[in-house]
């Protein structure tokens, strides 16, 4: 693959003393989605949260753009040009949404076309400008969650479970603006567990077991192989 933007090379992760992530390797070719599937408990948030830098490494590498970032914080690592959208959405319940999206801004104001961009994915978004975060409903809240991520123009954007409890139509909403984001050149990592949600935004797939990568290709190889499905994660694909 060539001139990948991201690289993981046996990443081992240990949370606690357990050893979690056992040597994890694959690389996110730049431009387009990739998902990060496999099974509940198979290390998919944590591989997102050690990119991150929530989680230390004790060893392999994690390259951005052919440079180390392991062992940087997650402000630096935020620095360096990835966004993060947390499995838990990260927002601030007392803030305004007006204050929590100007907190996730480098300079604490959006940049004018940013703040449109994001008006028009997510017309709520304006509407409870001025309201507490906490008042938001649940599809809201995770609205609010992709906004502060892509608030700054990122070259890659780790996105953990957007569609997690949401009803359809808030999904679809979730869906068309990351379209369009990948749409505007952005390279984005995600851990879906909706596979018609997967199958409609993915271009590459790598798939986890137990703390490994056990598969990687493209999209339309998995979604057209119903046995590999089956074989990989124990699960069929919806056909929509
Ligand atoms: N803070 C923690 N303390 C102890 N164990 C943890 C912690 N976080 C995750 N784990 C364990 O690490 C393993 C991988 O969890 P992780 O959340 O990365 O998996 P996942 O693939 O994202 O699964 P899910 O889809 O269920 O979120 C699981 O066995 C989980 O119990």
């Amino acid at each position: 693959m060539s001139d990948p933007i991201l690289q993981l090379k046996g990443v081992k992760t240990d949370i606690a003393q357990y050893h979690i992530l056992h040597g994890v390797s694959f690389d996110v070719p730049r431009g387009g989605v990739t998902m990060l599937l496999g099974r509940n408990g198979a290390g998919k948030t944590t591989t997102l949260r050690t990119i991150m830098g929530l989680w230390k490494p004790h060893a392999g590498e994690i390259l951005l753009d052919g440079a180390p970032i392991n062992g940087l914080n997650p402000a630096q690592i935020a620095r360096r040009g990835i966004g993060f959208v947390p499995e838990d959405m990260g927002i601030f319940s007392d803030l305004s949404v007006e204050e929590n999206i100007r907190l996730a801004a480098l300079s604490g104001q959006p940049v004018a076309e940013r703040l449109d961009w994001i008006f028009g994915a997510f017309p709520a978004l304006r509407t409870f400008w001025k309201s507490p975060a906490g008042t938001l409903s649940g599809g809201q809240k995770q609205m609010l969650s992709v906004a502060r991520a892509v608030v700054e123009d990122r070259e890659l954007y780790l996105i953990d479970e957007p569609s997690k409890g949401l009803a359809p139509a808030i999904v679809a909403t979730l869906a068309r603006a990351l379209k369009d984001l990948k749409n505007r050149g952005a390279t984005i990592l995600m851990v879906e567990q909706n596979f018609s949600l997967a199958r409609a935004l993915g271009d590459h797939v790598a798939v986890m077991d137990d703390g490994r990568i056990v598969w990687t290709g493209a999209m339309a190889a998995l979604s057209a192989d119903t046995a590999l499905q089956e074989r990989l994660m124990g699960l069929k694909m919806e056909h929509s």
